[in-house]
C-alpha cells in the first residue's frame, strides 16, 4: 500500500499529525454555516467554559504534564472570555506516543461540549482513514475545505504535508470567509513531531539534577515551532500556518515517567507498590543507560497491569 511505503522509519512518528477542531458558533453563524439539523443541535450544545472544572479535570486526570495543563487552561479561558476573537484559537500539541495529547483533547472537548468527542461539533479526522492516498492530496484539500465550510468543526489525524495549509484561510485574521465567521472556532493539532527535542530537553534537566517541573514553556516552545517548521515529515513543514503566526501555542508533552500508580487509582484498585515496581521496570526502556521513560508513554500501562 502506498501509505505504508511512504510512512517509513522515523517518518512514521513524525507524520502523526492530528487536529481537533472544536466549534463554538454564534447561533446566527450556525444557520449560515451548517446544515439545518446540525445547526439546531449546535445552538443547544454550546455551553460556557467552566474554567475551574477544566482545571480540576486536567489536574486530576492528566499526569505529569505541568506545561500543557498551564497553557491549555490559560489559552482556553482567555479565548472563551473574549467576546470578539479576531481569529480562531489554534493549539499545536507535540510529544511522543502515549503522552496524553488525545487524552487532553478529549478533556477539552468534554469541557466545551456536553457530549465531548461524540458531539456533532467536535470531529476527528484520522488521516490514514480519511486521507490515505498521497496522490489524492488535491482532492482531500478540496474535501477538507468544503467540509469545514459545512461544519466549521473538524479533527484530523496523520496528515500529509500540504493538506494542513488548506485550512489556512479558516485560521487567519479574516472577519469572515465566504460570509461565515470562524473566529470562535478552536483548532487543536496533535503531532509526534518535536518529540525528540522534548525528550532531549527533559533529559538535560534530569541529568543536571533539575526537577521536571522546572522546565518552562520558554525552554521548549520557540525551538519546537522551528523544529516542526523545518521537519519535512512533520505535516507542518514550511507551513503557512507557522510562517504567518497562525498557531497561537506550541504545547510540549513531556515523556511520561510513571503512569502506573495513576492507572491503578483510576481503576479503583489499591496501589500495590510491588506491582508498580515490576510494571515500571518492564516499561522503562529509554534512554538505554538510565531507562527512565517508556517508549509508549502511558499507552501500554493497562495491558501490563492486566498481565500481573
Ligand atoms: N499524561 C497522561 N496522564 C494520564 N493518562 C495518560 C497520559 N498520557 C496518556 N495517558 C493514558 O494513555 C492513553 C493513551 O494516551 P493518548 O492517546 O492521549 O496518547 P497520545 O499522546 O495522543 O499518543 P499518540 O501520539 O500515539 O496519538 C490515554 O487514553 C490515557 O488513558
Amino acid at each position: 500500500m502506498l501509505l505504508a511505503g511512504w510512512l517509513q522509519g522515523d517518518a512514521v512518528l513524525a507524520l502523526l499529525l492530528a487536529a481537533l477542531v472544536v466549534a463554538a458558533f454564534e447561533p446566527i453563524t450556525v444557520g449560515l454555516a451548517i446544515r439545518a439539523a446540525s445547526a439546531i443541535t449546535c445552538c443547544h450544545e454550546e455551553r460556557p467554559l467552566n474554567a475551574s472544572a477544566l482545571k480540576l479535570d486536567l489536574e486530576e486526570k492528566l499526569f505529569g504534564q505541568h506545561l500543557s495543563t498551564e497553557v491549555i487552561l490559560k489559552a482556553l479561558t482567555g479565548f472563551r472570555n473574549n467576546k470578539n476573537p479576531k481569529k480562531p484559537l489554534a493549539l499545536s500539541l507535540h510529544g511522543w506516543a502515549g503522552t496524553g495529547k488525545n487524552f487532553v483533547s478529549q478533556i477539552v472537548a468534554e469541557n466545551l461540549h456536553p457530549k465531548g468527542l461524540k458531539s456533532n461539533f467536535v470531529h476527528l479526522f484520522v488521516s490514514t482513514l480519511h486521507f490515505p492516498h498521497e496522490q489524492k492530496i488535491k482532492l482531500y484539500q478540496d474535501q477538507l475545505q468544503k467540509w469545514i465550510r459545512c461544519n466549521v468543526s473538524a479533527c484530523m489525524d496523520k496528515l500529509h504535508p500540504g493538506i494542513i495549509d488548506t485550512i489556512k484561510p479558516f485560521l487567519d485574521y479574516y472577519e469572515q470567509v465566504d460570509g461565515v465567521s470562524y473566529g470562535k472556532t478552536i483548532f487543536i493539532f496533535l503531532s509526534n513531531a518535536g518529540g525528540d527535542l522534548i525528550s532531549k530537553t527533559a533529559l538535560d534537566f534530569w541529568r543536571a539534577g533539575r526537577k521536571r517541573e522546572d522546565i518552562q514553556l520558554k525552554d521548549l516552545e520557540p525551538v519546537l515551532s522551528v523544529r516542526v517548521f523545518n521537519n519535512k515529515h512533520s505535516g507542518l513543514w514550511c507551513s503557512g500556518l507557522i510562517d504567518n503566526n497562525l498557531i497561537n501555542y506550541f504545547i510540549p508533552f513531556l515523556d511520561i515517567k510513571m503512569c502506573v500508580r495513576a492507572k491503578m487509582r483510576a481503576c479503583g484498585s489499591a496501589i500495590d507498590e510491588d506491582i508498580v515496581t515490576i510494571v515500571a521496570d518492564e516499561m522503562m526502556l529509554f534512554p538505554k543507560d538510565e531507562k527512565i521513560y517508556s517508549d509508549k508513554g502511558c499507552k501500554t500501562v493497562q495491558s501490563w497491569l492486566n498481565f500481573h
